[in-house]
């Protein structure tokens, strides 16, 4: 897979998009989230990608198996690369996304990754106590729902940083640990909780990191994606 940082296009339309992604001569890999996806609609997959880059769409499904599955299958129809539900949603809904996205692939056409967000980077370990119940330290509560993704057969789980390390060593190299959170040293964190830069994210482990407004807030995004991705491939 490709091993570019992912850059999160959350804008509010396709204009921006466009406008946005026109200053940068090489192909990117970038994130499609609900904030664009639900403006947009799928059309925006297909601009995007016959722009030639490649796509991860961060729909974080998280529903009844049978919605779950059905709505995997449409989407494998759009051939993005990276696709995510919530492991919150259970074992059984895991195994029907996947089955879904199984049967949704064209022929022919390698299926995206799919991943499983476990904690949200924007979650402390005390709001995770005092909101979801759990009775776990965050670091723990991440380990437990990686290991059900594990076993529900999908390709890795979406975490912060802190934790990718320890996923690696329980779940195995293979097992994609893709990590947003990512700020340059110094900026603002803006709602994220578990953050950390994109050469730490290097040195800890994660497989693949995400950034938005570290570069889409930037003076200027293109020497911030450069900067960003010198440190992360160094
Ligand atoms: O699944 C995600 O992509 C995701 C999971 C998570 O735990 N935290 C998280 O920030 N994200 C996404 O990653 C991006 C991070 O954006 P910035 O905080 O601007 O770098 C956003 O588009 C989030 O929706």
């Amino acid at each position: 897979m490709n091993t570019k940082p992912i850059l999160a296009l959350d804008f509010p339309g396709d204009t921006e998009v466009v406008n946005f992604l026109k200053h940068f001569n090489e192909p990117l890999f970038v994130k499609i989230g609900m904030e664009l996806y639900l403006q947009e609609g799928p059309d925006i997959v297909r601009k995007v990608k016959d722009l030639g880059h490649d796509i991860f769409l961060d729909l974080k499904l998280h529903d009844i198996p049978n919605t779950v599955g059905s709505a995997m299958k449409g989407l494998a129809k759009l051939g993005v690369d990276l696709v995510n539900v919530h492991a919150a949603g259970g074992r059984p809904m895991m195994e029907a996304a996947l089955e879904g996205l199984e049967a949704g692939t064209p022929a022919g056409r390698e299926r995206a990754a799919l991943i499983a967000v476990t904690q949200l980077t924007s979650t402390t370990e005390e709001q995770m106590q005092a909101e979801q119940k759990i009775a776990l330290s965050l670091q723990e509560s991440v380990l437990h729902y990686a290991s059900l993704t594990k076993q529900a057969g999908l390709n890795g789980v979406v975490c912060s940083v802190h934790e990718a390390k320890a996923i690696a060593e329980v779940c195995g190299e293979d097992f994609l640990r893709v990590t947003p959170g990512i700020r340059l040293a110094g900026g603002d964190a803006h709602d994220q909780k578990r953050i950390a830069t994109p050469d730490g994210a290097k040195r800890d482990g994660s497989s693949l990191i995400v950034v938005g407004r570290a570069v889409t807030g930037a003076q200027d995004p293109v020497a911030a994606y450069k900067i960003v991705s010198e440190l992360w491939e160094a």
